[in-house]
């Protein structure tokens, strides 16, 4: 039961690794008719050179010979042109295979979106697409050609030798099925640690991300050597099975040659038989050998692709499981297409949780008029952050509704949704890309000036230009030569130079000086002129003139008010008040 489950579900997944041929049925048909052109010509040739051998090599007649030679010649031809032919209609589909995958997997991936990149770590889904592409896309180049190929290359022949002198069908046969034999424990072997492998490979993966990215955590923590030797324990888990499948995978290729050489000993011993006998011409022997040769080669290079194609099934299963991840905010088939003109936020008895059972957010519900400028406050993890997040549908509600400028969030596309909303994370993901180019990433058609414009109200211009090369600076991945301070800046900039109508700020400004936060406050306050902000704040200093500011307290609203009527509450807000103001003295 649980074997014909495993091979049907194998069979659903080749299926799918196969269903990508489909856009290229012309092209996959041209290149069948190739592959059937090689075999052909090599059929053909041992015939020809039989035929050559016992007909007419004893005529000794020039003019037929060389005529005898141009055939063999043409046929050698044929054959050269439909190698090249394959080889490079391999090339074309396999890379447009790869690149359709690419992009399914590109599309999959920012529909999943934030939740997905939360929940799975980075590492493992770097492995998915350094790995699992990688092994998958061999399915394209390589093991569905060939196991197309040498299952023709080994049916072919054999239907000829069967049909006409089967005994040496036999002769082959033997060889393959004591082939069959031996590697029947090399396959498991092969199978188990490939199995192994690939489960190791994920980790291996991370394990070399986190070595990057926490560089200077371990240094600054003097974990270094605690951390490569469970980087050198995570890289074995992984080396040691692909030794070893390695191992087995040369024991199988020893194995080819042995039992070909059964084969050649049995060929000539029943074949030698018949020439004496007069039953088979010498030219005739000759042929069947090379046929021979053919069945053997088939038979064994398709033995080995089976558990390499079942070695590449076990990767296409993490991009299949990927593919059919449902992402946990989709749009509606029948949600609005219509541009937002009113920008209010309303929590309408909002429930949330990331996982069953574990409640984030309780029961909230408050409005915010569109151009007012509202303050979430709270304990950290109280899920100020994660109200953020639904307002901007990174995740949906447990329970409740969201509505902005009237509409429930879910009934709305999420391109019109987003492009409305301009968002400022804790952290700044600065990409690999010139200053200009992470700032225009807000407005991709903004022109240098307007750039320009926007880093000077973000308090940014002075640093870029004290860079090499100004705004063309590239900021190396991750952003990783500029400060905490000047990523947020860029990130402001960014913001500002996208102008939403609903401004979003998680702690946008913490990574900033005091005299640089007062600078940037001021083009933030005259961006917000009109228009909706919330942001979460931890110096309370900040919001002093906020219109609202609602205090969460272990996912709950426990107060909401202006600055001034929360201080006069004596509660919670002014508790985090008082508590803020020791800090800062
Ligand atoms: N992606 C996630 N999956 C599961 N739990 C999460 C996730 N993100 C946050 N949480 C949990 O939700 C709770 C609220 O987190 P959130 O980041 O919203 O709090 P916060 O008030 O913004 O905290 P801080 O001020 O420290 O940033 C925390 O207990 C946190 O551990």
């Amino acid at each position: 039961m649980g074997k014909q489950f495993e091979k049907k579900e194998m069979l659903k997944l080749y299926l799918w690794t196969l269903s990508y041929f489909k856009p290229f049925m012309l092209l996959t048909f041209v290149y069948v008719l190739c592959g059937g052109a090689m075999i052909f010509g090599e059929v053909l040739i041992p015939r020809r050179m039989g035929y050559l051998i016992d007909h007419v090599l004893p005529m000794k007649s020039t003019n037929i010979l060389i005529n005898q030679i141009f055939i063999l010649g043409g046929i050698v031809l044929l054959i050269l042109l439909a190698k090249g032919s394959f080889y490079f209609l391999e090339q074309i589909i396999s890379n447009k295979i790869i690149k359709n995958q690419q992009t399914d997997l590109m599309l999959k991936l920012q529909k999943l979106g934030f939740s997905y990149y939360e929940k799975v770590p980075t590492g493992q889904i770097l492995s998915l697409f350094e790995n699992a592409v990688r092994e998958t896309q061999q399915t394209y180049t390589f093991l569905f050609p060939q196991f197309i190929y040498c299952l023709a290359q080994f049916a072919v022949p054999s239907i000829i030798l069967i049909i006409e002198e089967p005994i040496f069908f036999v002769a082959a046969m033997i060889g393959n099925i004591i082939y069959v034999f031996l590697n029947q424990r090399a396959n498991k072997k092969i199978h188990h640690y490939l199995g192994v492998e690939t489960k190791a490979a994920h980790v291996s993966q991370q394990s070399l991300y986190d070595a990057i990215v926490a560089t200077n955590e371990l240094k600054a923590m003097g974990s270094k050597e605690w951390f490569i030797k469970k980087t050198i324990e995570d890289f074995n888990q992984f080396r040691i099975p692909r030794m070893w499948s390695t191992f087995w995978r040369h024991f199988r290729f020893t194995t080819v040659g042995l039992t070909l050489t059964i084969s050649i000993v049995l060929f000539y011993l029943f074949g030698l038989d018949l020439v004496k006998n007069g039953e088979l011409l010498l030219g005739e022997f000759i042929g069947y050998g090379f046929l021979m040769g053919l069945v053997s080669r088939g038979f064994s290079v398709f033995f080995y692709i089976i558990p390499a194609q079942y070695h590449a099934l076990n990767y296409a299963k993490q991009l299949y499981e990927f593919m059919n991840l449902e992402p946990d905010v989709s749009e509606d088939k029948n949600s609005l297409d219509a541009q937002l003109d009113s920008f209010d936020v309303e929590f309408k008895n909002v429930s949330f949780s990331y996982k069953r059972d574990q409640p984030i957010l309780n029961n909230i519900s408050f409005k915010i008029t569109s151009g007012k400028k509202t303050a979430i406050v709270g304990e950290s993890g109280s899920g100020k952050s994660t109200l953020l997040k639904l307002i901007g549908r990174f995740y949906d509600v447990t329970e409740g509704e969201i509505a902005v400028g009237g509409h429930d969030i879910k009934q709305l596309k999420l391109k019109n949704l987003r492009q409305n909303f301009g968002y400022v994370f804790q952290d700044t993901y600065l990409f690999h890309l010139s200053i200009k180019d992470n700032i225009k990433f807000g407005k991709p058609d903004a022109s240098d000036d307007e750039v320009m414009q926007a880093a000077k109200r973000a308090n940014a211009h002075q640093f870029i230009m004290e860079t090499e090369c100004g705004y063309d600076t590239v900021v190396g991945e991750r952003g990783i030569r500029l400060s905490g301070g000047q990523k947020q800046r860029i990130s402001i900039a960014r913001m500002l130079l996208k102008e939403p109508q609903i401004i979003l700020l998680d702690e946008a400004t913490s990574a900033l000086d005091n005299v640089t936060e007062a600078a940037i406050k001021q083009s933030l306050n005259e961006l917000s002129e009109g228009r909706t902000l919330i942001t979460v704040a931890h110096r309370l200093s900040t919001i002093m003139e906020y219109d609202s500011i609602i205090v969460l307290e272990a996912g709950e609203i426990v107060e909401q008010g202006t600055y001034q009527s929360l201080i006069d509450n004596q509660g919670v807000f002014y508790r985090l008040a008082m508590r803020g103001v020791e800090n800062e003295i």
